[in-house]
């Protein structure tokens, strides 16, 4: 894929073009006290139909008048990124850090298209970090993949310092720190789950593939695409060469969901429920834990006596909460699952607080629950701001758990011997529960 580059120099910065990929650690500008000149260029690629803004440095000098006039010839050059800016940020500079890259799937949806101005606001990495955004759509998605990458140049992020769009994840996911993987076929009419499982599987089966040949190494990938959890448990085993460690499925709009219900039933703001656990799958089957979680620091069921309306009322509103929106709304929740998204990122890269934990569809091996091995379950989180987590291990258990557990357990063992073929593990046989749904589909 052809890069279009900004170049800093001792005495300016300016435009070049080249054909081998320069990696973003090359935005080292701290060691620069030189005012610095940015160039962002659009610059489709017919063949790969990839292009990209960027800016890096490197420490070749030339003139920036000349540069420019020869860039605004260019006719793949688009709107505001062809210019050349001298933003003079000598202190700034010295304390930007290395550009973190974030490709997102499905960048033209619904989610997307609230979950990426969030990025490239710093929401998530602070304002002292800039980001390069990875956009993938599809031949279908292409014009409005560009919308999205105009309104971002009409956005004037000063974090936001590279946007690429694309249709080819080997290209869109090469050295991505963070794979958001939100594209997904949604389920249509008279569509069978297990169909539904087959054709969002094979996307996430590609997905892991591209991943695993071009990605960062240690690339965090969370899951949004539904049936999320098995999603998740596709693209893992088809991304051998990361850990497993670093795949999510999404379930933070779960637990988002269920602090609010149990603040609104405590007649307590939502900040006061903690230690929220959704376990499972991100299904009808889900089981939001009220044995576990607090308010005000306390038991859940000594803030709230009415059990039965915990057991029976609560619990079913988190699992159909999502079916309940589309019914008003007319369309799924992209906004707060937006923000879900930013919260699960928020979570791998700051210190959980003390006590505390969150809910993430992580890999099954090893947990100290009893869940069964190799498949993707929601569990209880703590991170250490290191992109990574462990699980937590003081967790109570009752039969009510234990029994909510098992069924959403044995929900996610059918899900995964229906996509057996794609995970490597021979011939799929699927025999699914006949009430297994996303919340959506109540
Ligand atoms: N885990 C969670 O908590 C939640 C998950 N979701 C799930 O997130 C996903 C995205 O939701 P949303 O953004 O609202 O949906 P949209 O329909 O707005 O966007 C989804 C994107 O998926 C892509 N897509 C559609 N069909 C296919 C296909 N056959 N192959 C590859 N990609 C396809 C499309 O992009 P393109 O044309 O570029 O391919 C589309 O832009 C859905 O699966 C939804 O169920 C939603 C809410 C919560
Ligand atoms: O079913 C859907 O697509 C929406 C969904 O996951 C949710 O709202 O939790």
């Amino acid at each position: 894929m052809a890069v279009a580059e900004l170049t800093t120099s001792p005495a300016a910065a300016t435009y070049t073009k080249t054909s081998s990929r320069l990696h973003s650690s090359q935005l080292s500008l701290s060691s620069t006290r030189l005012s610095v000149h940015f160039r962002r260029s659009f610059r489709p690629t017919p063949r790969s139909q990839n292009f990209k803004i960027t800016c890096s440095v490197n420490q070749v000098p030339a003139p920036v008048a000349a540069q420019t006039e020869e860039a605004k010839k260019k006719p793949e050059c688009y709107g505001v990124f062809c210019q050349t800016y001298d933003l003079k940020a000598e202190e700034e500079t010295k304390t930007w850090k290395k550009l973190v890259n974030i490709a997102v799937s499905g960048a033209a949806g619904m989610i997307s298209n609230h979950l990426l101005f969030k990025l490239a606001s710093g929401e998530v990495f602070g304002p002292d970090q800039p980001i390069a955004l990875k956009l993938l759509g599809s031949e279908r998605s292409f014009q409005a993949l560009e919308g999205v990458a105009m309104e971002l140049e009409d956005s004037l992020y000063p974090l936001l310092r590279e946007v690429s769009i694309g249709i080819d994840p080997y290209e869109v996911y090469e050295d991505a720190e963070w794979a958001l993987l939100i594209g997904a076929k949604p389920r249509g009419p008279g569509m069978e789950r297990a169909g539904l499982l087959d054709i969002n599987g094979q996307i996430f089966a590609e997905q892991g593939k591209a991943l695993n040949a071009v990605a960062s190494r240690n690339v965090k990938v969370i899951v949004v695409g539904n049936p999320c959890n098995t999603n998740a448990l596709i693209c893992l085993k088809n991304a051998p060469n990361i850990p497993t460690k670093n795949f999510h499925a999404l379930t933070r709009l779960d637990e988002n969901r269920a602090k609010c219900q149990l603040a609104l039933k405590a007649g307590v703001f939502y900040d006061k429920v903690s230690n929220m656990t959704i376990w499972g799958n991100h299904s009808t089957t889900q089981v939001p834990d009220f044995l576990n979680a607090r308010i005000n620091g306390l038991p859940v069921k000594e803030v709230i006596k009415d059990h039965k309306w915990l057991e029976e009322e609560f619990t079913e509103k988190i699992q159909k909460r999502g079916g309940v929106l589309i019914q008003k709304w007319g369309r799924s929740s992209a906004a707060s699952t937006a923000v879900s998204i930013v919260d699960a990122m928020k979570s791998l890269i700051t210190p959980t607080p003390e006590g505390d934990w969150f809910s993430s569809g992580v890999y099954t091996n090893g947990n100290p629950y009893g869940i069964a091995q190799d498949i993707v379950f929601s569990m209880p989180c703590r991170s250490k701001g290191d992109g990574d987590y462990e699980l937590v291990k003081d967790i109570k258990f009752d039969d009510y758990l234990r029994k909510r557990i098992a069924k959403t357990e044995a929900e996610l063992l059918a899900e995964k011997r229906c996509v057996a073929h794609l995970t490597g593990e021979g011939v799929a046989f699927c025999d699914l529960p006949e009430d297994t749904m996303l919340p959506g589909e109540m």
